[in-house]
């Protein structure tokens, strides 16, 4: 299995709270981006310190009050399936603060990390404050909901987005890659996917490839796996008959989000 594939590990960490993804720390091979799913039990916490990190806590099932300092969020969440695809709340939470999550229903929640240390204020985005956008023509068209796109000042190196592909259908398409530190030309933001599928027997195909092919792995990303670019293309493939939702968490040394398209592929976005 390709080592940029992650499958959802399910560890225990207190009653009512299981650790689903932890793509932070150690196991963590990016420098940039850190990603975890915690799903909670009604009635359950989850709460950390973030020492140098910021954190967007995307809600992406059920229903949570979030808590930071004398800021308290309450009933946060609006759907019970992703594939509801109506944007849903999220909390933006700046480093060395602490934040903790309750959850008013069973909820699950991503929380997407990257560095910071500016500390800036901890900031609600709501779900009908989210910028939808239809991408593409063709057998390319997907659903973005820009949860924090780089045009938001909110964060210090964090973006998050939520993308939804329909049957047939390829997003992160033509293959494009954000590898190199050299604005204005392009940014250098890894990244992390966090695939759904619907109905959830069903997979996409992604590949992760750089010009030279010294990375070229494609893979089968199943629902609740979470895929690791740390540079390269990244298309993603969906097969006939089912809908894809993958959640994703970019950041790098600029929050920027500048990217070049696979130049054998650029005639995909000039057709008429
Ligand atoms: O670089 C960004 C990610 O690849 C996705 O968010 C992608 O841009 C979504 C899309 O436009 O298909």
């Amino acid at each position: 299995m390709s080592h940029l594939l992650k499958k959802p590990q399910h560890v225990v960490k207190s009653e009512g709270v299981t650790i689903v993804h932890d793509i932070t720390g150690e196991q963590n091979n990016l420098e940039y981006v850190g990603f975890k799913v915690v799903d909670l039990e009604k009635g359950s916490f989850y709460g950390e310190q973030l020492n140098g990190l910021e954190c967007c806590i995307v809600v992406l099932t059920g229903r949570v009050d979030v808590k930071e300092g004398e800021e308290i969020f309450e009933n946060l969440g609006t759907r019970d399936n992703v594939f509801e695809q109506k944007p849903t709340d999220s909390v933006y939470v700046s480093n060395d603060r602490i934040y903790e999550v309750k959850a008013v229903t069973d909820a699950r929640v991503a929380l997407c990390y990257s560095p910071s240390s500016e500390q800036l204020p901890t900031k609600l985005i709501k779900a009908d404050s989210i910028d939808v956008e239809h991408r593409g023509k063709y057998n390319n068209k997907r659903k973005v909901h820009n949860i924090l796109p780089d045009s938001d000042p909110s964060a210090n190196s964090l973006l998050v987005v939520e993308v939804y592909t329909e049957s047939g259908n390829w997003s992160s398409y033509p293959p494009h890659k954000h590898d190199q530190d050299n604005l204005p030309e392009e940014s250098f933001l890894e990244e992390t996917y966090y695939h759904e599928m619907d109905p959830q027997q069903g997979f996409v195909f992604q590949r992760v490839y750089t010009d030279d092919r010294s990375l070229d792995e494609t893979m089968t990303a199943e629902n609740g796996d979470v895929v690791i670019v740390p540079k390269g293309y990244h298309p993603v493939g969906v097969p006939d008959g089912y809908t894809s939702y993958y959640l994703n968490v970019m950041a790098g040394p600029v929050r920027k989000w500048k990217f070049n398209n696979d130049e054998d592929h650029e005639w995909i976005v000039n057709r008429d």
